[in-house]
């Protein structure tokens, strides 16, 4: 049973299903997916190639949709929102972390880590984030991977294990209520992926939920909850257990 069991619900599937339609063919990716994650949680899905871990992530992240089911982030109905609307949550309450980094070269750390807010300041949102509030994020985000000396750099100055510390860097400046993280450790060297797998450890003690997928079973271990997706459907360890 999960040690956030008290905490409040950050994020709920239910039922959640995805078939993918070409004109030949009809592919269920997730067939009735329910999970629950609460706020402080730390979980790992794992599973084989092609049962359905990115279409999974894709919609929690709310950038695909379910085919059925329902979606509740914070306690918000999200599944049915149209496309502008879910990327302003997104923005607002999804922090990525992928296995290729995804920093812009030609843009120095600092910005790239300012990116998401400054999006947000474009966005029409209501609320405008001052140049003073995005400048103190990014310097707390920067300091909580400990990349704060590195901040006029660019990402092509860094070394693997560093540009993925900014990379979280970039996916925590914006206070989301959860990280999604994608293989976080499938472009580093064993040395660096401990090192990150040691700092989305440290970020989840001072209390951040982490949603991970990662074929690796020993990261998956740093979970207080692990899921199997066994072709598009989600069993915990406890049941795989129990099954065998
Ligand atoms: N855009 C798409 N169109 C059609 N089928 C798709 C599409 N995306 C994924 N699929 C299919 O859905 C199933 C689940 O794919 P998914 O990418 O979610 O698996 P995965 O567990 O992330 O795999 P891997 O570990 O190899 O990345 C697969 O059978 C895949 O071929």
């Amino acid at each position: 049973m999960s040690q956030a069991n008290q905490a409040q619900i950050c994020l709920q599937l239910a039922n959640i299903t995805k078939v993918f339609r070409t004109q030949e063919l009809e592919t269920h990716a997730l067939r009735g997916v329910d999970l629950t994650i609460y706020q402080g949680d730390f979980i790992s899905i794992s599973g084989p190639s092609g049962c359905g871990k990115s279409s999974l992530l894709a919609i929690m992240g709310l950038l695909d949709t379910a085919s059925s089911g329902s979606y509740l982030i914070d306690n918000r109905d999200v599944s049915q929102l149209g496309v502008d609307a879910r990327a302003e949550i997104r923005n607002r309450k999804v922090g990525f972390i992928f296995q290729s980094f995804n920093l812009i070269d030609e843009i120095s750390v600092y910005e790239n880590v300012a990116l998401p807010l400054r999006y947000r300041e474009a966005d029409a949102s209501g609320k405008m984030l001052r140049e003073a509030e995005i400048d103190q994020a990014v310097r707390h985000a920067l300091q909580q991977v400990d990349m704060a000396h590195r901040g006029g750099h660019k990402p092509n100055q860094l070394s693997g294990g560093q540009q993925q510390r900014v990379a979280i860097a970039r996916a925590l400046v914006g206070s989301p209520a959860i990280l999604l993280v994608d293989e976080p450790t499938g472009n580093l060297d064993s040395k660096n992926g401990d090192a990150v797998m040691a700092l989305l450890k440290d970020l989840n003690r001072a209390g951040t939920t982490i949603c991970m997928v990662t074929h690796d079973a020993r990261y998956a271990e740093f979970a207080h909850t692990r899921y199997y997706l066994l072709d598009g459907e989600m069993v915990s360890e406890h049941a795989l257990a129990e099954a065998s």
